[in-house]
């Protein structure tokens, strides 16, 4: 009798593995003699931002091109045919050791390749000689520039700045506070030919106007009273055949306007206090979250300023208009916030869903802070509960689609957020057609049948 009840507690259903896989810390991935990835558990979510769904069935180098993780460990383990490990790092800051072990068929050839990824920051916790220092540079030198995103439109833009980088055209990034504008400056700067040269940032709005002419032109000695005797080199000096960040560049004051312009347009400016004219070689990107072109238009920034920055112009959408990244820079913040407070927090499912709904008007910053907080101030899994009001109560009840109970329910579920997210905010059918790019007739029937309790409101 005992030995039945102990046969029947270790038999398995595939469900029960299936679960069993997804709860262990370690990623487990496994290819077949294709490299076609045939499963993978759920610890992909938290390594690349990516859902088991989206991996499963492809090929690996196809992911691998995409830039999720480097270096790739497969070529190795199929020349090989025999263990193999490595270090990896993965786009959205996780550092993995990966060890590959391949299965071989009776004939000696590659059937199955299981790859299991621990993350090195577990072990680096433990490694209590590690300076807090040491820690945190290595992190920053790695995290300049790098844009995290899943989003189409936002890889459109990358391409688009991979194309643009090489030359030395002035970039304006338009786009709300928060969206990633410094970061796409610096991937920028990463990419072009500048890359070994200063990356200097000034933010316009955040030095008062009369320092702002000294910080970036600099000034000869004894220019002014109090002015440092030896004379001070400006910031678009010291970026000398580097790129100069102006952010917040619609604050620039109408006074400093045209010696910018000079600086972009003949290479070359006055310091404060000096006769002699300075050549310089630097490329400005600059950004803003105010509407240019109606400042222009008030007569608060030059016309012909605004067409020599507006060289190539790029709008980074708002998170709200990109969801497909709220995952994927969830766990970029969670890897780098458990880093550097020694921590191992999780994040729930319900919790992912509720951030995935809310609208995020502070865009990517308040998501990352909002994580630093969650690292903070949560046991070890973030939940529901942890979340501040302000974000539970300004998102629709999604909870139910966590774990769907099948397909059509879930897609469903999807159909009447989105539709009644957009009646909310249009209140029309044509512009509801407009924004889920349906036609007006498939909107009407939506709005019928999801808004009802809206449509007298
Ligand atoms: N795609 C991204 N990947 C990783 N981190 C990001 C990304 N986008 C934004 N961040 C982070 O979000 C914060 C805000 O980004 P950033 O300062 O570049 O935004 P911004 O649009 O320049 O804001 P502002 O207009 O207020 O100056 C930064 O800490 C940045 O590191």
């Amino acid at each position: 009798m005992k030995s039945k009840d102990s046969t029947e507690s270790v038999e398995m259903t595939l469900q029960t593995l299936l679960k069993i896989l997804d709860h262990s810390s370690d990623e487990i991935f496994v290819l077949d003699g294709e490299k076609r990835i045939l499963y993978v558990n759920q610890a992909c979510e938290r390594h690349y931002g990516l859902k088991p769904t989206d991996v499963i069935g492809k090929y690996n180098v196809d992911l691998f091109e995409k830039g999720y993780w480097k270096p790739s460990i497969v070529p190795e383990v199929f020349k090989r045919k025999k263990p193999c490990y490595i270090k990896q790092q993965t786009y959205i800051g996780a550092e993995l050791m990966t060890s590959a072990i391949p299965i071989l068929n009776d004939e000696g050839e590659i059937e199955l390749v299981v790859t299991t990824s621990t993350e090195i920051q577990t072990y680096k916790m433990l490694k209590a000689n590690e300076t807090d220092d040491e820690l945190k540079t290595t992190q920053d030198e790695d995290e300049m520039g790098r844009f995290i995103t899943n989003s189409g439109k936002i890889n459109r833009i990358l391409t688009f700045c991979e194309k643009v980088a090489p030359t030395d055209s002035t970039i304006l990034i338009q786009g709300e506070s928060g969206t990633g504008k410094g970061v796409l400056a610096q991937f920028i700067h990463r990419i072009s030919k500048r890359k070994n040269k200063p990356f200097l940032t000034i933010n316009c709005a955040a030095i008062p106007e009369e320092l702002l002419e000294s910080e970036l032109f600099g000034y000869s000695k004894g220019a002014f009273t109090g002015a440092n005797k030896t004379g001070k080199r400006g910031l678009i000096e010291s970026a000398d055949g580097g790129t100069v960040f102006l952010d917040e560049i619609g604050e620039i004051p109408l006074s400093l306007q045209a010696k910018l312009l000079q600086v972009i347009q003949d290479k070359q400016f006055i310091p404060i206090g000096s006769s002699e004219m300075k050549k310089v070689d630097i490329r400005i990107v600059a950004a803003t979250n105010q509407n240019l072109i109606e400042m222009v238009n008030d007569k608060k920034f030059r016309e012909d300023l605004f067409y020599r920055l507006n060289v190539i112009d790029i709008q980074l959408p708002p998170l709200r208009e990109r969801k497909e990244d709220i995952i994927p820079l969830t766990y970029n913040f969670l890897n780098k916030f458990n880093e550097r407070y020694h921590e191992s927090k999780v994040i729930s499912e319900e919790c992912l869903n509720i951030l995935i709904q809310y609208s995020w008007p502070g865009n990517v910053r308040q998501l990352e802070n909002l994580i630093e907080r969650l690292v903070l101030i949560s046991d070890s899994v973030i939940l529901m509960a942890d979340l501040p009001e302000m974000i539970t109560e300004n998102v629709e009840q999604v909870t139910q689609i966590a774990l769907p109970t099948s397909l059509d329910k879930a897609l469903d579920e999807t159909k009447r957020i989105l539709i009644r997210k957009s009646y909310q905010t249009y209140k029309s059918s044509r512009k509801v057609a407009k924004d889920l790019c349906i036609s007006q007739t498939k909107a009407s029937t939506l709005i019928r049948e999801y808004c009802e309790d809206l449509m007298n409101k």
